[in-house]
């Protein structure tokens, strides 16, 4: 059976405490009877904020769905007064950690190496990063992907080979996110096969966009990405729902 879509989305910092776990109340819900989930075509994570993970972890238990944090520190457990590392995340029951977001890179100055440190404090550990690369302005795809692969492979510098945890790369212009509408899918397309290619002789990992991804966007992808990062058009809990059924419809489509 071909690998399931992942289907994942980070809750950025929009929602409160309360808020956070009846959201994921309710994904979770969909995800127990949606058959996309239960027939194993979608793997879903979540990446709700730090103070929430504990009782998130707890909502999800009896699933497969994975939950993640959207930072992590880029050192092992010391005194880095309000950091918090990836042993601890591991520890708890993460299993994926987002690293090098464009709001992170934009806002908090995050710069390559400090995203390598992470990366690889994420694979140390067991977590799989959620690795965001993305060019900055909107242009040529063959030069987005060149950025993009170029990105990746300077967030692996300090993880040794072969790589014993899996990496998820989401390709994210930084143009597309908070944007009204996806880049084109033309675009996507164009540069998630490059990279997809890129790292299929590299070590392995998966592909997926986001970049104000929703509804009706895997489906134009036609099988070019792996899965989708979702943000905002996501908030609506039911926009899950309809996502998974185009997973499923897709996978009724390849038979
Ligand atoms: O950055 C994103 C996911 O982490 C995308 O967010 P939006 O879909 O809200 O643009």
């Amino acid at each position: 059976m071909a690998a399931p879509l992942l289907i994942g989305t980070s809750l950025k910092m929009y929602f409160g405490y309360q808020k956070t776990l009846d959201w994921c109340r309710q994904v979770t819900d969909i995800a127990r009877q949606h058959p996309a989930v239960t027939q194993g075509h979608a793997a879903l994570f979540i990446m709700p904020s730090f103070p929430t993970l504990s009782p998130v972890l707890e909502i999800v238990r009896d699933t497969d769905i994975r939950i993640g944090a959207q930072n992590l520190s880029d050192q092992p457990p010391g005194a880095w007064t309000g950091e918090v590392s990836a042993a601890m995340l591991a520890e708890m029951g993460c299993r994926c950690v987002e690293v090098g977001h464009a709001e992170r890179r934009r806002h908090f100055h995050e710069d390559e190496t400090l995203i390598a440190a992470k990366t690889a404090q994420a694979m140390a550990n067991g977590l799989s990063p959620v690795l965001c690369v993305g060019e900055i302005e909107q242009g040529d795809p063959d030069v987005a992907a060149s950025e993009c692969i170029r990105q990746v492979e300077s967030a692996l510098t300090d993880v040794p080979q072969p790589r014993e945890t899996d990496l998820i790369v989401a390709y994210e212009p930084h143009w597309a996110i908070g944007a009204p509408q996806p880049a084109s899918k033309e675009h996507i397309s164009a540069v998630c096969i490059k990279l997809q290619a890129w790292l299929d002789g590299h070590g392995g990992g998966r592909v997926i966009y986001g970049g104000s991804a929703g509804p009706g966007l895997l489906s134009r992808l036609e099988g070019s990405v792996q899965g989708m990062f979702l943000g905002r058009f996501v908030h609506d809990a039911s926009a899950f729902e309809q996502i998974l059924d185009e997973v499923m419809t897709l996978h009724d489509a390849s038979r």
